[in-house]
């Protein structure tokens, strides 16, 4: 447990404005697990296996600090608070800029923290532009527990290819996770570890499920920002480094017919 914590305390940090009245009471049901996910518009067209499942051996509540892996910068790395997930909370979201108030947690990643990601390396000119920002709402990193996080991916490319996010498997492979678009226009990238793929459209409203077992990517392919929300399951974790070796089996481009789905000439499959 977090020093000093108690996780008897009740109280949110964040009020809700008055405008909202009264704070609603907690979800009367939970949806059964789907037996399939959304069409995809591109895919290798195998059959999507089931996801496999490591579940950890226990489902005891960590009251960790959490830990975000790989080069980031953080408006407030030292020190994260972790919000007391047994009492209910509201956040505030602007939801054409993705800002939550509060906000917990903060990651920005710039060119420099994509080196390698792109086939070709950034201009020297574009110097270490931002390429996106995470906004996190921290709670436990336990399956009890529903990570939740805002992404405002900029508008550029590097080469060919439009300014993503680094993309991650989850370490507990079979966590999945929801998004929902809220603003600009991009694509989701997923793909297995066998080499399948699959390019969903992200646009304000548009919910996509990412299975357990799908590696995940955002690319913005619009001239304004890309904002969305995205929601997993608590112990999910982020493994940034299969991406990293291997790539993904497809790239995002500019072509003059507009976005184009092409293969990576790098990826190299396990
Ligand atoms: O973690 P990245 O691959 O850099 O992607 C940026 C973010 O995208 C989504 O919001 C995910 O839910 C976050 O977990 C992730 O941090």
């Amino acid at each position: 447990m977090r020093p000093g914590a108690s996780p008897r305390r009740v109280g949110a940090r964040c009020s809700p404005p008055a405008t909202w009245g009264r704070t609603s009471t907690s979800c009367a049901s939970r949806r059964a697990s789907r037996n399939q996910g959304p069409p995809s518009t591109t895919g290798s067209g195998r059959s999507r296996p089931r996801s496999p499942r490591t579940d950890p051996q226990s489902s005891a509540v960590q009251w960790r600090s959490p830990s975000c892996s790989g080069p980031e910068r953080s408006t407030n790395a030292e020190e994260t608070p972790m919000r007391d997930a047994v009492a209910p909370f509201n956040v505030l979201m602007e939801l054409d800029k993705g800002v939550l108030e509060p906000t917990d947690h903060t990651k920005r990643r710039h060119l420099s923290d994509m080196h390698g990601m792109y086939l070709e390396e950034p201009d020297e000119a574009a110097g270490d532009a931002l390429v996106y920002t995470v906004h996190e709402i921290v709670v436990p990193e336990s399956p009890d527990h529903i990570q939740c996080s805002t992404t405002i991916l900029q508008p550029g490319r590097v080469g060919r290819e439009f300014f993503m996010t680094k993309g991650h498997f989850h370490e507990v492979r079979g966590r999945s996770e929801v998004y929902l678009g809220l603003r600009g226009e991009g694509r989701l990238v997923m793909a297995t570890e066998g080499g399948d793929h699959a390019v969903e459209h992200i646009v304000p409203g548009s919910v996509s499920y990412v299975p357990g077992g799908w590696a995940h990517r955002s690319v913005n392919i619009g001239s304004e920002l890309l904002v969305f929300f995205a929601a997993y399951v608590g112990d999910a974790g982020h493994d940034y480094a299969t991406i990293e070796d291997e790539g993904l089996p497809v790239l995002l481009t500019d072509a003059p017919d507009g976005p184009r789905v092409e293969r990576n000439p790098r990826y190299t499959q396990r």
